[in-house]
Order: structure tokens, then sequence, then C-alpha cells
């Protein structure tokens, strides 16, 4: 049964620090158990700060990065090299920076790729790519240890927008157009992959995502949201600062002292 928990940490800069720590020793963790450990990466300016703060973090080479493979939770469809891109962000603000091994690193197809501007080739291209790396679990997917997840203030996650197509696909990857985050044109890994992660980190900071985040954790039943509709198979974490939690009510009091 999967466990959901809300980490509320008093700024960005901190949540960063000790979710960059968190992935570390998630990492490690994964290793210890299977040699190679697996995860999704998020765009957006949370995750930005996020990977930085792993590249200088002293703890980062606990990890045998050469065994990490790299995968992508979406991505902007645009010329390889793009700074606007999701693979230029990561690859900046961390991959460049630790001994990977490249044939782990699997960036989703840029428009000036092989399929040229067909986003919709280019997500069959992800999903094959996928399903080359299943080993027997998901049929078609690999196995994703953490998938990273930024949450839009109108509760996107990964380019997965509310009321957009992406949200009723089945497929493991689909291609986006008119995105109302910019650019207009993306690719994305769907819930249905996204649900088959063992962990799922929902990344939410600055009070213009406390209403998406609140509706997302409390709301029950049909909630319109993506970001409501995500989960891993063990854990779901909500990582967030004080203003992007301040819509969460604070958890059931455990203290036997406190009055019902
Ligand atoms: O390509 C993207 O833009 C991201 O994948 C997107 O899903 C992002 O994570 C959220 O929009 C949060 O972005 P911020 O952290 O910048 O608010």
């Amino acid at each position: 049964m999967s466990q959901t928990g809300v980490v509320v940490h008093a700024d960005a800069q901190s949540l960063a620090q000790a979710t960059a720590a968190r992935l570390l020793v998630r990492l490690v963790d994964a290793q210890s158990h299977r040699e190679t450990a697996s995860v999704v990466l998020t765009g957006g300016r949370s995750a930005a700060v996020i990977y930085a703060a792993m590249r200088d973090s002293p703890a980062r080479d606990a990890v045998d990065w050469s065994k990490v493979d790299f995968w992508w939770g979406d991505e902007r469809f645009l010329p390889s090299g793009d700074p606007e891109r999701n693979e230029t962000q990561a690859r900046e603000a961390l991959l460049d920076a630790l001994p990977v091994d490249p044939a782990r690193v699997h960036p989703m197809p840029a428009s000036d790729g092989p399929d040229g501007d067909d986003p919709e080739a280019a997500a069959g291209r992800y999903a094959d790519e996928l399903a080359r790396a299943s080993r027997g679990g998901t049929p078609g997917l690999p196995r994703f240890d953490i998938v990273l997840l930024g949450v839009g203030e109108d509760g996107h996650i990964a380019s997965v927008f509310p009321e957009h197509p992406a949200v009723y696909d089945t497929r493991p990857v689909t291609a986006v157009r008119g995105a109302p985050k910019p650019p207009p044109v993306r690719l994305t890994l769907t819930q249905v992959a996204i649900n088959t992660a063992t962990e799922v980190w929902l990344l939410a900071t600055g009070a213009g995502k406390a209403s998406a985040v609140g509706t997302a954790i409390t709301a029950s039943g049909p909630v319109r949201l993506p970001a409501a509709s995500v989960h891993g198979q063990e854990r779901t974490l909500w990582l967030l600062d004080r203003e992007a939690a301040r819509d969460v009510p604070p958890p059931p009091s455990t203290n036997p002292l406190t009055p019902p």
C-alpha cells in the first residue's frame, strides 16, 4: 500500500538542500540493493536548485553515478542544446559535473533529432527506448526508483496539464500541443508511466502553488488535477516550502495528551 508523506521546509533554499540530500541517500540505498538506480528528472525552477545542491554536496560521491539511469518526465520539444530544454538545464546544473555513463542518460528527443519536428514520432521513439530498458517489471517500462515532479500553479505535473488530452492518454509517453506553459509543444510521460515508479516526489515552493497543492492533497473524490493523480507504488512524497503548504491542513496529532 502506497504511503503519502508531506514534508514542509521553511523556504525554497532549505527545501532544495534537504531534497538534494534525500535524493542522494535514496540513490545510495537503491544501489545497495541492486547496484543500479534510476531517477526521472523534471524541469522547472525548483528542480534546477535541487540539481545544483546535489552537484555541490560533499555526499554526492557516495553514489556510483556510472550506474544511475537518468530519464526525463517531460521535455520541451526544442532543438538539442536549447537553453529552454529540461535536458540542457539538468546537464548544466548537475550531469556535466558527474561521472555518469552516457549510455545511461536518456534525454527525450529534440525537435532537430531523427524525427524532425514531429513530436508524436519523437514520443514513440522515447517509448521504444523505455521499452528496451524494461527488465521484467512493468511491461514496456524500466524500473523508476524515484520520479521527481515539479508542480505547476494549475496543478500540472511534467507536461500533463489539467483537462488536456495527456491526462487521458494510456500510452507511457505522449506529445503535447498547445501547452498553457510555454513552449507549447512538449513530450511527457503520462500518469500511466509515472505511477509505476517506486516513489513519486512532488516539489512545490511559493504561495502561487498553495491552492493546487492544497487541493491535490486534501480533496477526496475525482479531482481534475494531474498532481492529485500521481502516486508511487511504495511512497508519494510532497516536498513543500511553508508558502506552498499554506492550504495543507496540519497532520492529525499523534500526541495522546492532545484533546480530541
Ligand atoms: O517542463 C517543465 O516546465 C516542467 O517539467 C514543469 O512540469 C515544471 O516542473 C512545473 O511547471 C514547475 O515549474 P517551477 O518549479 O518552475 O514552478
